[in-house]
């Protein structure tokens, strides 16, 4: 299969402020994606793994380090285009007022783009939520909902990229393999790539070709899915997968 280079990250780092003081979150963040792939972003809590996919995403600021979406920086492109592109999924998602077929529409408004019903209501399907009628208040979902509808939303939207933030931590293993499923049929026929933030290492093993592993303040492996499971390089990987 052939592949492009579509995300070149080069020399990312951020700084927070914590307890007053400035303290360093990662440093020297370099990698490329190449499309189509699918990544998982694995690491203990606190690594900065949300903060890496909101950077990417646009969503966050870099403190130092560059980045690039198709060979062109952030301020080359719009971050209304950009964000279109390179689409932000989070944990917990943010639904708007309104119903969730308004929440299923605001993306084709905002991005000026017809709104594709049936694809709409077979992504709801795929996902676990065939249930779901499209004018209950978005508010009134649960959280597990939410999560799915949120998903939906940003499919909608055919992104090249799905920055993925732990979003089936919230559900049940049938919904959760439902989102599975069609996330990597999406994978296959729209080609999109994307990079997963996730706690399950059994998600991450079936459903990436690499990972990328974060630890000790940086993102300290890049290597094929299976080669991280089996044979890490680092001690703080095995640790991390408790290989002994
Ligand atoms: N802008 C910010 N200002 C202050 N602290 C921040 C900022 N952004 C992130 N942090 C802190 O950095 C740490 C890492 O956050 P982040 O959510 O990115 O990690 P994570 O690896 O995704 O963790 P988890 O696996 O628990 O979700 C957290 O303690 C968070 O509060």
């Amino acid at each position: 299969m052939s592949t492009e280079l579509i995300l070149d990250m080069n020399g990312l780092s951020k700084r927070i402020a914590a307890l007053g003081e400035e303290r360093v979150l990662f440093s020297g963040v370099t990698a490329r994606l190449e499309q189509p792939a699918v990544i998982a972003l694995l690491g203990l809590s606190g690594q900065g793994k949300s903060t890496l996919l909101r950077i990417i995403g646009l969503l966050d600021a870099a403190s130092e380090g560059s980045i690039r979406y198709r060979g062109r920086k952030p301020e080359e492109w719009t971050s209304q285009e950009w964000r279109k592109k390179v689409c932000y999924v989070a944990q917990h998602a943010v639904m708007l007022p309104g119903s969730v077929e308004d929440n299923l529409r605001a993306v084709s408004i905002l991005h000026k783009q017809p709104f594709d019903r049936a694809l709409a209501s077979q992504l709801l399907r795929d996902c676990g939520l065939e249930h779901l009628d499209l004018g209950k208040r978005a508010s009134d979902l649960s959280g597990g909902e939410k999560q799915r509808v949120a998903l939906v939303r940003s499919l909608l939207l055919r992104p090249d990229i799905l920055l993925l933030d732990e979003i089936t931590a919230s559900l049940d293993l049938h919904s959760k393999q439902a989102v599975e499923r069609l996330l990597a049929s999406w994978h296959r026929q729209e080609a999109a790539s994307m990079i997963w933030v996730t706690h399950d290492l059994k998600q991450a093993r079936q459903n990436s070709h690499k990972v990328w592993f974060m630890a000790e303040h940086t993102l300290l492996e890049n290597m094929d899915t299976e080669l991280f499971f089996q044979r890490p390089d680092s001690e703080a990987a095995r640790k991390f997968l408790q290989i002994p």
